[in-house]
């Protein structure tokens, strides 16, 4: 949901292979609030250079419309990183996504290369959150430069680097996750939850998105356009939080014209931040609907 500052709806963020001319073409019409074009885990290492020369031509092609556009490079140490980085860089996308990033030193590294192959204003740092080293410096990472805006969770190299497993209700991974929003939230970035692997299980799918949701995350990252509808419509005000929000907001001017500093709205207490808190959903709701409107 919204922060304080302008909403940037990235409810739903959908990964596709940068190797699959299909999923590029598709990626198109549906109503995802933004797409990560990978060049990593998804394409194969025959493929890499094939898949970096259409994702930066997917991003120059402008056939997104609202969509936040960005690419995932190979991490740092391959050997396809540095190529990545400067065709991502030159293309321009919203954001440059960075899988497994270390430290707040390897922000600032990459960030002065992202500078160094004179990406534009509007290309950010999106930096994956996916390893233990991340998770315990993700403080100071989060703080590490202006130019970083996206934290993303990486849940299933972090699964894969703790030795857990993946479970219902993410028990194993759910301290990792809190600490993730909270340094966000600390420094003003925005952040992703992971992805939901089963591409079948609709109820599954339906209660991480749900979890993301009350934790505190923005959207989350998906995998297939089945989860595109249900991940919106969770990371969207419903209509009775919108409903209760107008309900704060005028009692609250009514209440406030009377010079009271704390009310009840059907028995609950309601105080200033309660009202800035119904103000944000109603704010929240309104850009959600322009948006539906736009496509
Ligand atoms: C998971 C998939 C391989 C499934 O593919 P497939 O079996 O082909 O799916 P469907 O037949 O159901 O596809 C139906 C139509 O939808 C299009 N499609 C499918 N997936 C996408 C997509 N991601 N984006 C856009 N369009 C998509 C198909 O082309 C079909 O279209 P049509 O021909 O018109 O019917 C596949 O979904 C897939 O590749 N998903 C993305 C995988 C990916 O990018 N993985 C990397 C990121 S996940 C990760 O690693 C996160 C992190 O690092 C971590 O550690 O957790
Ligand atoms: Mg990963």
């Amino acid at each position: 949901m919204a922060g304080s500052a302008a909403y940037v709806p990235r409810r739903s963020v959908l990964y596709m292979p940068g190797s699959n001319a299909r999923a590029l073409e598709k990626a198109r019409s549906l109503p995802v609030d933004g797409l990560i074009l990978d060049l990593e885990d998804a394409v194969g290492p025959g493929d890499k250079v094939s898949a970096r020369d259409a994702a930066c031509e997917a991003v120059r092609s402008g056939a997104y419309g609202r969509r936040e556009v960005t690419i995932r490079v190979n991490g740092v140490g391959t050997q396809w990183h540095e190529a990545d980085l400067a065709a991502a860089a030159a293309a321009g996308p919203h954001g440059v996504v960075v899988p497994k990033v270390g430290s707040a030193d390897e922000v600032r590294s990459l960030v002065a290369a992202l500078e160094a192959a004179g990406a534009p204003a509007h290309t950010r740092l999106w930096a994956m959150v996916e390893t233990p080293e991340a998770v315990l410096g993700v403080a100071s990472l989060a703080a590490a430069s202006p130019r970083l805006a996206v934290l993303v969770l990486g849940t299933n190299d972090l699964v894969k680097e703790l030795r857990a497993r993946h479970v219902p209700g993410r028990a194993p991974i759910l301290a990792a996750l809190s600490a993730v929003v909270l340094a966000a939230r600390a420094a003003g970035v925005a952040v992703l939850d992971g992805v939901y692997n089963d591409i079948r299980d609709v109820e599954g799918f339906a209660a991480e998105c749900a979890q993301g949701r009350d934790l505190g995350f923005d959207g989350k990252t998906l995998i297939h356009p089945g989860q595109v509808e249900m991940c919106n419509a969770t990371f969207s005000p419903s209509e009775a939080e919108v409903a209760e929000a107008r309900e704060v907001v005028e009692a609250w001017a009514w209440e406030a014209g009377a010079g009271r500093g704390v009310v009840t709205v059907r028995g609950r207490m309601v105080e200033n931040l309660h009202v800035d808190m119904a103000r944000e959903v109603l704010a929240t709701d309104a850009a959600v609907r322009a948006l539906a409107a736009d496509g």
